[in-house]
């Protein structure tokens, strides 16, 4: 699947940004609040407003402390997958039975250098494994290489049925990298510049689905 961030859209235009990327299968929803990460971008009400108007599910990446508060909101909203950092959590598993409980899918987010390791049991109560490519923050940044035996890792668990999830990989995602990600296994790529940056976004997801695809038989 592909996910486009509207990290790199138009903030003045987000309606119309959304319907730019009808074709994807999630759209990304980055909040930030200056705190978890050094930026702020936008929180639930612009979310409701969004999700109103959107074609595609949202995929909404909480970038933010004491997530447990504000996920279940997002899922009461209509998201389709509501993520969380591991890092901000004290309680991942009470976090994602909020989250199924209000009718979303739920997701673990592990920054480049977290383990993976020390939250496989916990991903049995999770619907998706995002696993960051950048650090979480900004868009526009370059691709971590040494995060993807992270997400070949992942993939194993899944591919011995321990985990029953969606591997997600987000940040520095374009033409070349997602080659990479989908050979180790990634499954949703989350893509802001590469998208929103390009002149045709339509385009832009077509040829990324592609260069997956191509890889994942590969
Ligand atoms: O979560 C994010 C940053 O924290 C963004 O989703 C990510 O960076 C996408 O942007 P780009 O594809 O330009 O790297």
């Amino acid at each position: 699947m592909i996910a486009p961030s509207l990290l790199s859209a138009d903030f003045a235009r987000l309606a119309d940004e959304s319907q730019r990327v009808a074709d994807a299968d999630w759209l990304h929803f980055d909040v930030m609040d200056a705190h978890f990460v050094p930026n702020l971008t936008f929180g639930l009400p612009v979310m409701q407003a969004v999700q109103a108007v959107s074609p595609v599910p949202l995929d909404c990446h909480l970038m933010i402390d004491a997530p447990e508060r504000w996920a279940p909101g997002y899922a009461e909203a209509g998201a389709r997958n509501v993520t969380v950092h591991a890092e901000a959590c004290t309680d991942p598993r009470a976090v994602a039975r909020d989250i199924r409980a209000a009718g979303a899918l739920a997701g673990l987010a592990l920054k480049p250098g977290t383990p993976l390791e020390p939250y496989v049991e916990v991903l049995r109560d999770f619907d998706t494994l995002l696993v960051m490519t950048v650090e979480p923050g900004f868009g526009g940044q370059e691709f971590i290489t040494e995060v993807l035996p992270k997400v070949r890792r992942a993939r194993e668990l899944v591919g011995t049925g321990h985990l029953q999830l969606f591997v997600e990989v987000d940040g520095g995602i374009n033409a070349d990298t997602i080659e990479q990600a989908a050979e180790a296994g990634a499954d949703v790529f989350v893509a802001g510049s590469a998208v929103y940056g390009a002149a045709d976004p339509a385009e832009a997801i077509a040829a990324l689905r592609k260069r997956a695809a191509a890889a994942m038989q590969g």
